[in-house]
């Protein structure tokens, strides 16, 4: 009986490894502590009406910020692990089995719990704001997204602490993410978490689409609409094209795993090609989904720090609409070399040199933007020029990649390695950072220290440099990714140790940033501005952190950048355009509905997991129910009273 419940607690909790031990008691210390002092101070209350069932755009990204800022630390401690393994030769730090685990999860984090909602962060923060609306177009439905990911990134999460990480890559390619050769649970939470927070990236991209095609303010035209705005509308249309993809080939391979059918394996008539397909047809304009609102942030950036409007405005609008349409058409350069042949080789060689084209138009664009220009380097701006070639480099090495027959030389080593994380840290996250900096003041009121700042800026920058500079060049040397370790007469022992140091020096930069948090609240840089930037767009124009209902009456748009256009017109003596009288506002009631649906998601996903469905079937059925119940909601708004509006507005100095 005793043998019986220890073996079952070895298989269920993961014991063993020392690291991973202690990162399950941080874990569970970390969480009883959170309980605690929400307990302590008696802020449950406050946390469950102010937050978890909050439907305000503004918390919304909050939420999503501090999520994916958490994530980027898991990620960047994996990545950290992997490159000390990797130091030096025929080092025992991580167990083979460990290290895949390793490279699985920091893959699946970065890019689905790291980049997603660092984006998602972003857009609600600011998209209802620059194209002045009240809110999202379905408040409930974003909410809903929030917990669907913050669920599923749970659901992924606690793998590690209890039965164990997924381990056969980033994408989990069959026969090996296969039952077969998978036994464990690893690959089911796997399936589960990015399905459940998959749900959400869906809703979000549908949300987006209909908040900026019918809520923007009145005479704000398509072509008048902030740049950033543009690349959120480019990449919510790629998302709900691609992420159906995804649920469809995770749901295939659930059936597999789950009911022992044959989609993916050889035996039984299915193919593992299909996967190989369905999946990129989904990764591949996945990657333009997380880069393309970094080019949005750059453009904002670039125009608002060099005092000029954007160079080329229709261009980068056509630019950012034929990459989301280009990227439906180029997945097959991911596996060149698994025997399409020449012929479709060609196709998609060709049709992935194409989107250097509107990306060069881009670059070229913001160096354009700042040619002359009265460039301020504050830290967003610092962020885009670091950006700029960095990514340029990263792209150039894409377009080597796209080459089919050199790809069969680069495929899978430290070449594509370097490529990649390039575009990724150089484009998305130095983009994600812009916009961080850049929104922050109008998040929270108050600006970040540029010292501590400029400190972060060098260190990533740096940092990134050595870490992968050296990787292109020990790809060519041969080193394969996904290795744990390598013999000392590689000869790549030097390139990386080199590569090591740099991770560190990353992860340096990183900490710096926290510090800088930390200070810059205690130091309270107050901006009673609202416009601490000089800014061109709407968002600027109210108080920071903007109130409950954004805009006290409806601005009336005239030009691009028409907060910058109204400034000039003062400046020059002219009046300010009339405001409208105040009206109350029809705002949105919180919802409790969300956290329990989503609750109701995770704990299916955790059944299924586990194959017990005396718990993923009643938490299906609870799923269905709440659906239903919500439904019969009838009561689900309010106004704001006139009083109330002009009450806050003259608490931020604000005649209206
Ligand atoms: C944000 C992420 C991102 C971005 C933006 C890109 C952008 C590009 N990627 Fe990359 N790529 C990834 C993320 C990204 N990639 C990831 C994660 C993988 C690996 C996944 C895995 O296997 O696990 C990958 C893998 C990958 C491969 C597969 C290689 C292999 O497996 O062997 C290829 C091959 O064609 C490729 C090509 C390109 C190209 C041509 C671009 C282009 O969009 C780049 C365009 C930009 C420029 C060219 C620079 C600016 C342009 C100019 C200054 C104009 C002048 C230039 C010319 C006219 C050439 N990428
Ligand atoms: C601090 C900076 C980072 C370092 C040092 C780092 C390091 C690494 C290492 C060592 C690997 C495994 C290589 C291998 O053995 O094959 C890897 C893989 C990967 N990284 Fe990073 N990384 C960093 C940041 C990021 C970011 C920001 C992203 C995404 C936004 C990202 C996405 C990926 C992906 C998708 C993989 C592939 C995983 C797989 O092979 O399945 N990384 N990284
Ligand atoms: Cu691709």
């Amino acid at each position: 009986m005793w043998e019986d419940i220890k073996d079952w607690a070895s298989d269920f909790f993961v014991t063993g490894d020392p690291l991973i031990y202690g990162a399950d008691v941080g874990i569970v210390l970390a969480s009883l502590s959170v309980l605690f002092v929400l307990t302590y101070f008696k802020k449950w209350g406050w946390f469950w009406r102010e937050w978890v069932t909050t439907v305000d755009h503004k918390k919304i990204g909050i939420m999503y910020i501090i999520a994916s800022l958490l994530m980027l630390f898991r990620g960047g401690v994996d990545a950290l692990l992997m490159r000390t393994q990797l130091v030096m030769p025929e080092m025992e730090f991580l167990k083979p089995e460990h290290y895949n685990e390793i490279f699985t999860t920091h893959g699946v984090i970065m890019i689905l719990f790291m980049a997603m909602p660092l984006m998602f962060g972003l857009f609600n923060i600011s998209v209802p704001l620059q194209i002045g609306a009240r809110d999202v177009a379905f408040p409930v439905l974003n909410s809903l997204s929030f917990w669907l990911f913050f669920m599923g990134a749970m659901l992924f999460n606690l793998s590690f602490v209890i039965g164990g990480s997924p381990n056969s890559g980033w994408l989990a390619y069959p026969p090996l993410s296969e039952k077969m050769f998978n036994p464990g649970v690893g690959q089911d939470f796997y399936i589960w978490g990015i399905q459940i927070s998959g749900i959400g990236s869906l809703m979000t991209g549908i949300n987006f689409i209909v908040t900026i095609l019918k809520m923007r303010a009145p005479g704000m035209k398509l072509m008048k609409m902030p740049m950033f705005t543009w690349s959120v509308l480019g990449s919510c249309l790629t998302i709900i094209l691609a992420f159906p993809v995804l649920t469809v080939t995770l749901a295939l391979l659930f059936i597999d795993r789950f009911l022992g059918a044959h989609f993916f394996t050889l035996d039984g008539g299915g193919n593992p090609m299909m996967y190989i397909n369905l999946i990129w047809m989904w990764g591949h304009p996945e990657v333009y989904i997380v880069v393309l609102p970094a080019f949005g942030i750059f453009s904002d950036v670039v125009s608002t720090f060099a005092k000029k409007k954007l160079f080329g405005y229709s261009s980068m609008v056509i630019a950012i609409m034929s990459i989301s349409v280009v990227s439906f058409l180029t997945w097959a350069h991911h596996f060149f070399t698994m025997g399409s042949g020449a012929s479709v080789n060609a196709f998609f060689a060709i049709s992935t040199m194409v989107i250097a084209i509107p990306t060069g138009v881009k670059v070229f664009n913001w160096l354009f933007t700042m040619y002359k220009g009265r460039i301020s380097f504050q830290a967003p701006m610092l962020w885009t020029m670091g950006f700029i070639p960095c990514f340029v480099v990263g792209g150039l090495t894409g377009v080597m990649l796209s080459v089919a027959p050199a790809d069969f030389q680069f495929h899978n080593s430290y070449f594509l390695i370097a490529h990649f994380h390039q575009v990724l840290i150089g484009g998305v996250v130095f983009g994600y950072f812009a916009g961080f900096y850049y929104w922050w003041p109008k998040m929270f009121g108050f600006k970040l220290d540029e010292k501590l700042g400029r400190w972060a800026f060098w260190l990533w920058n740096i940092g990134f440099y050595v870490c992968f500079m050296p990787q292109y060049v020990v790809g060519l040397m041969g080193m394969t990714r996904r290795y744990s370790t390598y013999s000392w007469d590689t000869g790549w022992f030097g390139l990386n140790l080199v590569s090591t140091i740099g991770g560190f020096i990353m992860g340096i930069g990183f900490l710096v940033q926290v510090w800088q948090i930390l200070y810059s609240i205690k130091k309270m840089d107050k901006d009673t501005t609202g416009d601490p930037w000089d800014g061109r767009t709407l968002e600027w124009s109210i108080q920071s952190p903007a109130p409950l209902y954004n805009f006290a009456t409806d601005p009336v748009v005239k030009d691009v950048d028409d907060w910058w256009e109204e400034k000039q017109r003062i400046k020059a003596g002219g009046k300010p355009t009339p405001k409208p009288a105040l009206q109350p506002i029809h705002m949105p009631k919180n919802s409790a509905m969300p956290i329990i649906k989503s609750t109701f998601w995770f704990l299916a996903g955790f059944g299924f997991v586990f194959d017990w469905m005396w718990l993923a079937l009643p938490a299906m059925a609870g799923v269905a129910i709440t659906m239903l119940f919500y439904s019969f909601r009838y009561d689900t708004d309010y106004y704001i009273p006139v009083d109330e509006i002009r009450k806050t507005e003259a608490a931020a100095g604000r005649a209206v």
